[in-house]
């Protein structure tokens, strides 16, 4: 018997390596010899640095860069085991949760932080990058990186331009002259959250920028300013960025990546299951099982369980998710190569009852499904 383990991790309950440690558990109560594979899943926000360090045997590293009001934070990044490719998560620099309610302001957040993270990245030697886009705190198109990274983004005089997604009405040109030279050949993969594009109705200004703290007045004036970085890069780069889905993913960083790094945008499950070599994993499985905390009618837009689904669909192998909740719409999952899902908590309880005991819930649900099993086999 093989099964493979690959949920994503569980909000402020379990890392997907905590989830899946506790489905072996249970497991292992009904199949003892069983072969488990444990594959710590993500979709490229939060948790994927955490989850692709803990399946390649990597390292964690901690270090202090400019965080999105411009003050020092202490931030990190992931390298993977074999040394030469770092996991970034554009949050853990540039976050949302970095900036206190009443601070949030993406006229002047910056992305600076995650561009000094690949710097440091740089510095240990990796020759490519998967970085993790969503939950920012800015609006920038991805130039306080840009700048971390030696471009230089001038004024009609010649002078610099400041932090923030405010700046860029300022911008006139962009000089290329004193960039980083390792960024020739880096590899770079962006793992995004949304594939909304750059500007307009649909775009990084309009549909996050109010979480971000911006008026609608705010929203306006980000959008033209991102349109107008949109036709500098153009004109200046040689890159067509505005349109690309995803290039509106955490404030514009999705076209900033495209256009300063020659990223590629990817959904950011289907990045995580080429780095995990999912599909090799799943090939003579009896039983993929998935899951996260919440799952419902969104999460068969390109979620993890579902990424890992269809890996399993097209391996002939069938899905078990199991999640904390299961919201509206959760049924639609069966159309998406998910056979049966399960909630892990037993009952009516707070949502700090079910966090708290999240791994023994899980170890007890998967012992269930694991009997089940045995005795459908007799
Ligand atoms: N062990 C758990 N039991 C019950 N609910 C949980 C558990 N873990 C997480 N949740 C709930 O599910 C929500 C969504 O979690 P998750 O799907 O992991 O996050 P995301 O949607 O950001 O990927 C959490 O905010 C929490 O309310
Ligand atoms: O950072 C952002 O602008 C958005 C979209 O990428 O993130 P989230 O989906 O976490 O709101």
């Amino acid at each position: 018997m093989k099964f493979v383990l690959a949920p994503d991790s569980f909000k402020e309950s379990m890392t997907a390596m905590e989830a899946c440690e506790a489905i072996e558990r249970g497991l292992r109560s009904s199949f003892p010899d069983a072969e488990y594979i444990k594959v710590p899943m993500a979709d490229g926000g939060e948790g994927t640095v955490q989850s692709l360090v803990d399946a390649t045997g990597g390292r964690i590293v901690q270090c202090d860069v400019t965080g999105p009001l411009g003050h020092p934070v202490s931030a990190f990044y992931g390298i993977v085991g074999d040394g030469k490719t770092a996991i970034i998560e554009m949050a853990a620099a540039s976050g949302l949760g970095l900036v206190p309610k009443e601070e949030r302001n993406p006229l002047i957040t910056t992305t600076k932080g995650t561009g000094e993270l690949i710097v440091h990245a740089l510095n240990a030697g990796v020759r490519s990058i998967i970085m993790g886009l969503g939950g920012s705190a800015t609006n920038d198109g991805g130039v306080g990186m840009a700048q971390a990274l030696g471009f230089r983004f001038l004024r009609e005089d010649g002078t610099e331009i400041g932090y923030g997604g405010g700046s860029l009405s300022e911008v006139t040109r962009i000089d290329s002259a004193h960039v980083d030279p390792r960024l020739q050949g880096l590899q770079v993969v962006a793992a995004c959250d949304v594939d909304n594009p750059l500007t307009g109705a649909h775009g990084a200004s309009a549909i996050f920028g109010p979480q971000k703290g911006a008026t609608p007045d705010m929203v306006k004036q980000l959008d033209a300013n991102l349109a107008r970085l949109a036709n500098i890069i153009e004109r200046d780069l040689g890159k067509e960025v505005n349109d690309t889905a995803g290039a509106g993913a955490a404030g514009g960083l999705g076209a900033g990546v495209m256009a300063f790094l020659g990223a590629k945008l990817k959904r950011g499950v289907n990045i995580v299951v080429d780095a995990m070599n999912l599909a090799d994993k799943v090939k003579d499985a009896d039983y993929v099982i998935t899951g996260e905390g919440g799952m419902d009618s969104q999460t068969v837009y390109g979620k993890t369980p579902i990424g890992v689904a269809k890996v399993a669909q097209a391996a002939g192998v069938p899905v078990i998710a199991l999640a904390g909740s299961l919201g509206t719409g959760v049924e639609a999952v069966y159309e998406h190569g998910i056979d049966m899902f399960f909630s892990i908590v037993p009952g009516v309880c707070t949502l700090d009852k079910a966090l708290t005991d999240a791994s023994f819930n899980m170890e007890r649900t998967a012992r269930n499904i694991g009997t089940l099993i045995k005795h459908s086999k007799r």
